[in-house]
């Protein structure tokens, strides 16, 4: 069995000053092997998104942050060596955050990101060849005209066209390991699942090793080989995807499975058939009660 990329044990992280501090990771131990797909899911403030900034190397620097325990990738111990992890963002290990407009520079194009990003893997490549490796990127995201989204800042592009573009700049020096926190959540659910299949489209046809962080079982049911269940700062549970689905043993992964919301296909049961007509407010559709004039 191939050997893991990304290996935490025993994480352990507060916050606060020396004197008093508040414990939210009480001993976190995970592995992610190579070209694996593995979720992390758990409910808000269970802890998420501090384990995968750790891993990036992205927390331990701040004064107010205190961790034990190990975090291995590539050989390097992330908890001594932050500095050296987040060196090597962007190249062996590369991260995609919830909300891809603020998560990209909105005072440069993107031409000029997706160079500086294309230089740290390679810090002797051109202009011209970063363009040419930028474009063809795009191209494969389905970015329709690549050329002029690399002429864009990030606030003339559609969210889901800003996803996309992070998607293509995470996998540009073809990292080993690709993080995404909560990908595409601050768009819309459609948009949400179009990154979530490209994301495993591309990752797949590379080998690259994907830790998702998500706070849906429905999400990743379709993404990751494997699962593990955070709650409160502990893994509760983990096993294959298909093991958890069909045989949750912790009451909170039976709380989370129960919450994925269900399709049966035939409608929301309570509302009229007709919506309301926006452009005459004043006529009432049946069942939609008074008129927008109506109203005081
Ligand atoms: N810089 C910080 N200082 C103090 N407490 C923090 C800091 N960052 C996170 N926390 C706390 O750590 C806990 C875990 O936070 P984390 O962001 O990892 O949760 P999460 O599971 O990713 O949730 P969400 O989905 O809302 O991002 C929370 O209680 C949060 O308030």
């Amino acid at each position: 069995m191939a050997e893991p990329v990304l290996t935490i044990r025993d994480l352990r992280l507060a916050f606060g000053s020396r004197r008093r501090q508040t414990e939210v990771l009480h001993g976190i131990s995970l592995h992610v092997r190579a070209s694996e797909k593995v979720a992390l899911v758990g409910e808000s403030g269970s802890g998420k998104s501090v384990t995968a900034r750790l891993a990036m190397g992205l927390l331990q620097e701040a004064p107010t942050t205190h961790a034990s325990g190990s975090i291995r990738f590539d050989g390097i111990d992330a908890i001594k060596g932050g500095r050296e992890i987040a060196r090597r963002r962007g190249n062996r290990v590369a991260m995609i955050f919830q909300d891809p407009t603020s998560a990209l520079n909105p005072t440069f194009k993107i031409r000029g990101q997706f160079r500086e990003v294309l230089r740290s893997g390679n810090p002797a490549i051109s202009d011209a060849d970063a363009d040419r490796q930028a474009e063809a990127a795009l191209a494969e995201v389905s970015i329709p005209d690549p050329k002029r989204a690399l002429d864009s800042y990030a606030f003339q592009l559609s969210g889901g066209m800003n996803q996309r573009v992070m998607i293509a700049m995470a996998l540009a020096n073809r990292p080993a390991l690709l993080m995404a926190d909560e990908p595409g959540t601050a768009l819309d659910v459609t948009v949400q699942a179009q990154t979530l299949k490209l994301m495993h489209e591309l990752t797949e046809k590379r080998g690259t090793a994907v830790l998702l962080i998500s706070h849906n079982l429905g999400v990743v049911r379709e993404f990751a080989d494997r699962v593990y269940v955070i709650y409160r700062g502990r893994i509760v549970e983990h096993g294959t995807t298909a093991q958890l689905f069909h045989e949750p043993r912790h009451p909170y992964t039976r709380a989370l499975l129960a919450a994925i919301p269900k399709i049966s296909g035939g409608g929301l049961p309570d509302l009229p058939e007709r919506s309301p007509d926006f452009e005459n407010p004043l006529i009432v559709h049946e069942g939609c009660g008074e008129p927008a004039g109506a109203i005081a």
